[in-house]
């Protein structure tokens, strides 16, 4: 019995810094909103305590280098609350990766380190030991490689201490589970079918030594499969054909096919837009807020090269980063353009037949940005709600309204909040009269889904959730619009309607009737929504249309500037959580 304990004891012990270990990986598109993390105060005192300073000494064998930049970029965050993002960029430290994924994890687990520093006394008894480098150092042991390669006094000591450190975290861990329990979303693989085909990807993993499972017959069942799924086997999607599932946190980041670009880490509801936009070979595409390129890449293999797609992104540091991912993944029918979507002028792209907008938002359906070392994240505040939800009104709109070939448009989020779906949908829906309607995805699933849009709203259940509970993947949102080619677009009377939203941020549904139900609902979903950081909040103004594009003085973009100008305060305060890297489990 005994022994039968400690040894459940060890696996949760193991399972936990496994997942733990992961962790980083997992969200290192678009990371936790650490920036914001306050200085850890019981740590503080031990600093206050002993005097301590973090200039360190001179040692001998010099501690390695990442170990020290690390030890920078969290001291500076949590000291002076510098972005954690920005400093790692500002490092260019070839391991960029590894360099984010180290402070991060230091990060996150603040309140365990001062746990662990406080039980082994290793301040109080290793004085000269500098405390962030130690912070950093015992991270690497316990969540990071888990090992220590270095002859530096500094890591020497920590070594010294391993023994009781691991014994401490074994009681954090058991003292409270729930700490480190989150979702346990599996591992999704998307097979870049431009590098090779989904059964050669298939055959080369039942080489490496894993187990296909055989198809499941229904959405049930195949919940219930990705539920349970252990090593060494793995399934191919219900729904995403080039979707290939592995158990939870199975390493990929070191795999080879990762490395050339053959598989991307990609979360299954993150493939939705690309999917549903069913755009075809020889298509003409225009995604309109394009970086770091997750949904872009699925779109150039969907299409097979074949076709053209217009991937726009505003941001130029994440526009360099779609850049390099469209180079990794050998998209070469992409034409990219750092550049305000809303300024294009559609007559120089005129034959666009599909569009997706995939705006910023607020990230409230990343299970990985729930928590933070065991604690729920800030609420998103309204105010931050109701700016994401105008800028996605106006782009969407834009987006229906300016090109006119379109024939379907995509409108996705990585939010559960209504505010940013439901009501957007409606409010751009109200304003386009028959020339679109609402694609019901159910439908296209063939009723293997389970969450949909609310019909307490003007587009009933006829678009797609996918909650991280239910549907093992991260919270998402898509609606899908189609053209009816019989009615003409309406004018865009973009003027007016902005005003509207300026002022008011509300939907223009007509009747009160459904004006009041949209309050009630409101109000609710103020009270009940989840905690959640801002996410990508402003991009920086780089537009700079590339030859193909032109910019023109629209309306829209002098509404957009007007309301950028008034929450330029707030948005200077919001710390930019868009860190992006190359090929990583995105989102959005
Ligand atoms: C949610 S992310 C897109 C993620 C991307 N679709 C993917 O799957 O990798 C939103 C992106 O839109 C960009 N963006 C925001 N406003 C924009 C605008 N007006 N024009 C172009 N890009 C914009 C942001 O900089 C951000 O990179």
């Amino acid at each position: 019995m005994r022994s039968y304990f400690v040894s459940s004891l060890l696996s949760l012990v193991s399972v936990s810094i496994r997942f733990i270990h992961h962790f980083p990986s997992i969200s290192a598109v678009y990371g936790k909103d650490v920036d914001d993390a306050l200085p850890p105060r019981d740590f503080l005192t031990i600093l206050e305590c002993n005097n301590m300073t973090s200039n360190g000494f001179e040692h001998s064998v010099k501690v390695p280098r990442l170990y020290k930049i690390v030890k920078n970029i969290v001291q500076k965050v949590q000291e002076e609350g510098a972005s954690l993002k920005q400093l790692v960029y500002e490092n260019k430290h070839p391991n960029i990766r590894g360099l984010y994924a180290l402070a991060l994890t230091t990060l996150q687990n603040g309140s365990h380190l001062d746990h662990l520093i406080r039980s082994t006394r290793i301040l109080f008894e290793e004085p000269r030991l500098d405390p962030w480098l130690a912070r950093v150092l015992i991270t690497e042991l316990l969540w990071g490689k888990q090992r220590l390669q270095s002859e530096s006094k500094p890591v020497k000591t920590i070594l010294l201490y391993q023994t009781k450190l691991q014994k401490y975290l074994k009681e954090i861990v058991l003292s409270s589970p729930s700490v480190f329990k989150k979702v346990d979303k599996p591992r999704y693989v998307r097979v870049n079918t431009l590098y090779m085909s989904v059964s050669d990807v298939i055959s080369a993993f039942a080489e490496e030594g894993w187990n296909i499972l055989p198809k499941s017959a229904n959405y049930d069942q195949f919940i219930e499969s990705i539920s349970n799924l252990t090593e060494p086997n793995f399934v191919r999607d219900i729904h995403i054909p080039e979707l290939l599932i592995f158990p939870s946190g199975t390493p990929f980041h070191d795999h080879e096919a990762y490395n050339k670009g053959a598989i991307v880490l990609q979360d299954k509801a993150s493939c939705f837009p690309a999917f549903l936009l069913g755009a075809t070979p020889g298509s003409v595409v225009m995604d309109m807020c394009a970086a770091p390129g997750m949904k872009t890449t699925h779109l150039a293999a969907i299409l097979q090269n074949k076709g053209k797609i217009y991937a726009v992104e505003r941001d130029l540091r994440r526009y360099e980063t779609l850049r390099k991912m469209l180079e990794a993944t050998k998209c070469s029918c992409v034409e990219s353009i750092n550049a305000d979507v809303i300024t294009i002028d559609s007559s120089k792209c005129p034959d666009v037949e599909y569009i997706l907008v995939d705006p910023s938002c607020s990230g409230s359906g990343m299970t990985d940005r729930l928590e933070v070392d065991g604690v729920k994240q800030a609420k998103c505040a309204p105010a931050r709600i109701k700016s994401l939800q105008s800028f996605q009104v106006l782009i969407l709109r834009h987006a229906l309204l300016n090109f006119p070939k379109a024939k379907r448009i995509v409108y996705s989020t990585c939010s559960i909040y209504p505010e940013e779906n439901e009501q957007v949908v409606d409010e751009v829906l109200s304003t386009v009269g028959d020339a679109y309607r609402l694609v019901p995805v159910g439908t296209i699933l063939d009723g293997n889904w389970r969450n949909f849009s609310s019909k307490d709203y003007a587009c009933e259940d006829k678009c797609l959730y996918a909650r991280s509970e239910t549907d093992m993947t991260n919270g998402f949102f898509v609606a899908i619009f189609e053209r009816n080619f019989e009615v003409p677009l309406p004018e865009s009377g973009r003027k007016k309607k902005k005003i509207e939203l300026h002022e008011e941020n509300k939907g223009s549904v007509s009747s009160e009737k459904e004006k009041k139900k949209k309050q009630k609902k409101k109000r609710r979903n103020a009270e009940e929504s989840e905690s959640v950081p801002n996410v990508d909040p402003v991009p920086k103004d780089t537009s700079n249309a590339s030859d193909a594009m032109t910019v023109d003085n629209s309306t829209d973009s002098a509404m957009y500037r007007k309301e950028k100008k008034k929450n330029r305060k707030k948005r200077k305060r919001t710390a930019d959580t868009n860190f992006t890297t190359i090929n990583e489990d995105s989102t959005t």
